[in-house]
């Protein structure tokens, strides 16, 4: 932001003027979101982010509100533009230690936004805290004082817990990262008039995943194909009485689009797998020509293997074969145990083989995986983006802020995903609809934002009360909301 500042200035946008269109844009939210409220307290820091706090107050004072300004140290040592904007404010000022909360109705924070650079201490970290126990609703300026807009942690133990926060410009990391984004509470964007040229000077570090990203590779069936055109994915099964995770990837498979679906794996594991599915076709594993075989069927395009895959001599021989085999891979669960701790040697096997790789760990796993190798501060879109990098292929960093990363340098972060997707299967099923979109063709990194998109809107679509088990049967409910657009 400091870089799209700087730009949008040297471009003949004054700091001044982008300062006024923040505080306004801050004001416009208070006035529109707690329209009832009269008193308000700005808490202002000692930057710029203070000096969006004496914009807001005059604009407030000049619509009626009664406005205190609590400040951050004093008048005299605020500089630029914020110094300027203070000076044009006529209103009471006190000092932060006498912030009157119980008089206020509504907290704006306004103490520290991108600026922030060390936890918060002293004074500002006690406003913090009175802020958060005075029961008050607060809106927070840009960022919630206390949080890292770039990692969307808390830099120290004191951090505003907003009830909804006005950002400028584009949304920063801290919003849409746990657990940044529920310090935020809603998260309002406004355009303060930094013009498209110096927003393109800044890179931005990830997008929104949103149908926007990969809706114009999304598959769409052709009248003049079949079912081995739509695609066709072999799913390795595990042991017996571990077939539930394949055969929820299966299913899922089957759902995302792609023509069929096969399970393969020893016979006593279909003998299970035979009593629950119908569509997802079975077959054997013949032990003389094993899983590379099958592979090389031309007709296969996509291959799942990991979930109840189990950590086994035989499930580790079927990988190397199936690395060998090369095509598109979704790779899960157990695989992160048998590479546990060699993440450069998990990458020469997706090289050497040709593999165009999605992998699919949760946190758990990606620490199994990587070890110490990725730097454990950083941000959830950076240890995503070092973890694509090093492995050579497509990384899906699950959560409720799951970050899509592909080695060329792209994030994407969800934000659909309900909370009550955190259920168990519910990765085997996302591991399945990535690995159907792989098979119909998509490129991975498309395909990989697609399925966690997917995934997210059919748990939604289904609501409270949701297994792993409805989730395959929810796929159709997600597929008619993107083709209905209704989210860009
Ligand atoms: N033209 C623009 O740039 C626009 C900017 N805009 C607004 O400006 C905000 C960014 O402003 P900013 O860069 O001045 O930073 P800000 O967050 O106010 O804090 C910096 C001050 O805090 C201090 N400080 C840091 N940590 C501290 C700590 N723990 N405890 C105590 N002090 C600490 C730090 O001191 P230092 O670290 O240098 O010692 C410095 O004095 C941005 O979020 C948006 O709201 C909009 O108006 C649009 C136009
Ligand atoms: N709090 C949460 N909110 C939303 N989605 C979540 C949350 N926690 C986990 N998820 C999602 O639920 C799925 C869980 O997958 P995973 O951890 O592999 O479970 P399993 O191994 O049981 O299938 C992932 O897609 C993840 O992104
Ligand atoms: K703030």
């Amino acid at each position: 932001m400091a870089k799209v500042d700087a730009a949008a200035i040297a471009a003949g946008t004054s700091g001044v003027a982008l300062m006024e269109n923040a505080g306004g844009a801050v004001a416009d939210v208070c006035a529109r979101d707690w329209r009832d409220v009269r008193r308000v307290l700005i808490l202002a820091g000692p930057g710029n982010n203070g000096g969006d706090g004496f914009v807001a107050a005059r604009r407030l004072a000049e619509a009626g509100h009664d406005v205190v300004v609590a400040l951050a140290g004093d008048l005299a040592s605020l500089k630029g533009d914020a110094a300027e904007m203070a000076e044009r404010w006529m209103g009471r000022t006190v000092d932060l230690v006498e912030a009157p909360f119980g008089w206020a109705e509504l907290v704006v924070d306004a103490l520290f936004g991108a600026g922030l650079s060390r936890p918060l201490d002293g004074r500002s970290a006690a406003a913090v805290r009175a802020a958060n126990d005075s029961g008050r609703p607060i809106l927070a300026v840009d960022v919630p004082s206390g949080l890292d807009g770039a990692t969307g942690r808390p830099l120290g133990d004191a951090c505003v817990r907003a009830d909804a926060t006005v950002t400028f410009v584009r949304l920063k990391p801290g919003h849409v990262l746990l657990p940044g984004r529920a310090l935020c509470g809603r998260v309002h964007l406004a355009d303060i008039g930094a013009p498209d040229s110096a927003i393109a000077a800044a890179r931005p570090a990830a997008m929104l995943n949103r149908p926007a990203l990969w809706r114009s590779s999304f598959p769409e069936p052709s009248i003049e194909g079949h079912k081995y055109s739509r695609g066709h994915v072999a799913v390795w099964s595990g042991p017996p009485l571990a077939g539930g995770a394949s055969r929820l990837a299966a299913a899922s498979a089957l759902r995302a689009g792609a023509g069929a679906v096969t399970l393969v794996g020893p016979r006593p594991a279909l003998e299970h797998h035979a009593a629950h599915v119908t569509a997802v076709m079975l077959r054997e594993l013949d032990p003389r020509a094993g899983w590379s075989d099958f592979l090389a069927d031309r007709r296969v395009n996509a291959w799942v293997f990991g979930p109840g895959a189990g950590d086994t001599e035989a499930s580790r021989e079927a990988l190397d074969q199936g690395f060998s085999s090369g095509g598109c891979a979704v790779l899960d669960a157990d695989v992160f145990s048998i590479f546990e701790d060699r993440p450069e040697e998990l990458g020469a096997a997706i090289e050497d083989g040709g593999v165009e790789a999605v992998l699919t760990p949760h946190e758990g796993e990606f620490a199994r995986l990587m070890g110490g190798r990725v730097e454990k501060d950083a941000s959830k879109i950076d240890r995503a983006k070092a973890a694509a990098a090093l492995l050579g292929a497509t990384v899906v960093l699950k959560g409720p802020d799951t970050v899509v990363a592909s080695p060329d340098g792209r994030a994407a972060v969800a934000d659909n995903a309900p909370a009550y997707l955190a259920t168990a299967g519910a990765g085997d099923v996302l591991a399945g609809i990535a690995a159907g979109l792989l098979a119909q063709g998509m490129p991975c990194f498309e395909a990989a934002a697609a399925a966690v998109w997917l995934h997210g809107e059919a748990a939604k679509s289904f609501g409270r009360g949701l297994t792993a088990d409805d989730l395959p049967y929810a796929i159709p409910a997600a597929l008619r909301a993107l083709e209905n657009g209704d989210r860009s």
